[in-house]
């Protein structure tokens, strides 16, 4: 497989988030954001590590830039920090716009085409104070915010996603709890799920005045849901999975409705669903981002409430325990592109690996063979009629993995963190050749 097996105008890129590889958490006019208040919080992180400092980003974006540039991508995804661009609800922090003016510059510079995430989970303490997520006031905070991006970047940056996996924000940060706020309440969870596809509706509504040459879209983390055994009982829960962990954040978008069997085991829980504002949350997108990275096997239980287990699978997995399984991104590119009729992105695809560095190298032969399995799948997807126009691989350096502080290492470049010198790695020279290929 080569690049030029892709269509020509296919775009292979890398991405990254702000609160992930920036640092400068209290620089510049930046407020704090949930996440600094969370990887404060003794116990919360692991090695109660935070992201303080980061990558430093913030202050060696020109570096990383020239990294991005060396190996031959197109384009480069990252996100906005909303506390670093947004003092309260109302006034702008013009030292934050500045370093995102200079950041996309810089970009365009070396002909490396900026997409914009607005939102990958770093919210405003002080919007988390007036009930962050919870508060249905917050999509208009949200539209405001985007609208103030729109105005700063949207004549050089046409390519913008509104929310990174609102799955996370609502169900990790909400229900599970290991992600902030840390809340762990099912009825906040599905609340604020609804408010975050407010959010991303009305966002879309302000993008169609603001910037009427670019493309808008919204990001799913999407796992291809399978039975555990080929039994009827297996199936069905695999079914109710899926609804509950994909189509509960497609559907609405596209149909302007939750999906039904997710609704009524909701409901039967005594869960309140919500259908206002599904006219704004429906605003036609241009495209869909899908960040997949594995598998989830079910097991029909009717002692649980949600009537299913996880299992373990026996595959070869990565260090975040996730199983690889790139035949996985095919089956899902083809149903949620012919389920929604959509255009799509690979927003994020990559691996956790057990990286060691010798003499500045890292022989990391799995994550050459986890992109090529993943690229041939994408691939393969094209051939039978998926309208995928990129892939965006997770990620371009070692990063803060939230929860799992900086002990999993996803980069394609190795970051050391006490000296912050980046390392390419075997799989980032692999890049080179193959994105050379042109
Ligand atoms: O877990 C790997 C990645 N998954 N999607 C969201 C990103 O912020 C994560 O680092």
């Amino acid at each position: 497989m080569e690049r030029n097996d892709f269509p020509k105008d296919f775009i292979f890129g890398v991405a990254t988030a702000s609160y992930q590889i920036e640092g400068a958490y209290n620089e510049d006019g930046k407020v704090p954001s949930i996440w600094d208040v969370f990887s404060h919080t003794p116990g919360k992180i692991k090695n109660n590590e935070n992201g303080d400092v980061a990558c430093d980003h913030y202050h060696r974006y020109e570096e990383d830039i020239k990294i991005i540039k060396d190996i031959g991508f197109d384009a480069y995804r990252f996100s906005i920090s909303w506390p670093r661009v947004m003092k309260n609800t109302k006034e702008k922090n013009e030292k934050g716009l500045d370093f995102y003016n200079k950041l996309i510059d810089k970009l365009l510079e070396n002909n490396i085409t900026p997409f914009i995430t607005i939102y990958h989970w770093d919210l405003p303490l002080f919007l988390y104070e007036k009930g962050g997520w919870l508060n249905d006031d917050i999509a208009l905070y949200f539209q405001d915010y985007s609208s103030i991006l729109f105005q700063n970047f949207g004549d050089r940056v046409k390519h913008w996603i509104t929310l990174n996996e609102p799955w996370c924000s609502s169900f990790l940060g909400y229900f599970y709890g290991i992600h902030a706020p840390g809340h762990k309440n099912l009825q906040e969870a599905i609340k604020t799920d609804h408010n975050l596809l407010r959010a991303h509706g009305y966002s879309v509504e302000a993008f169609r005045d603001l910037v009427k040459d670019g493309k808008i879209g919204i990001t799913n983390v999407t796992t291809k849901v399978e039975p555990a055994d080929e039994t009827e009982e297996d199936f069905y829960v695999a079914l109710l999975v899926d609804e509950l962990t994909n189509g509960w954040f497609y559907d609405p978008i596209i149909f302007g409705r939750y999906p039904e069997n997710a609704r009524a085991i909701l409901q039967r829980n005594g869960i309140e669903i919500f259908e206002n504002d599904m006219n704004i949350i429906s605003k036609k997108i241009d495209f869909f981002g899908i960040n997949y990275y594995t598998r989830q096997l079910v097991k029909y239980a009717p002692e649980e409430p949600f009537m299913f287990r996880t299992i373990e699978g026996e595959l070869e997995k990565t260090e975040m325990g996730w199983e690889i399984y790139p035949e996985g991104l095919y089956d899902m590119l083809l149903k949620i592109y012919n389920r929604y009729k959509t255009p799509l992105y690979i927003t994020e695809n990559g691996m956790a690996g057990p990286d060691k560095i010798e003499n500045g190298k890292v022989h990391d032969t799995y994550r050459i063979n986890y992109l090529k399995s993943h690229f041939e799948n994408a691939l393969k997807a094209i051939k039978d009629g998926v309208d995928l126009k990129g892939y965006f691989i997770w990620t371009l350096m070692d990063n803060f993995e939230w929860a799992e502080g900086y002990s999993k290492r996803f980069g394609i470049v190795y970051t050391d963190y006490t000296t912050q010198k980046r390392y390419l790695k075997d799989s980032a020279i692999w890049l080179k050749k193959f994105l050379e290929g042109k």
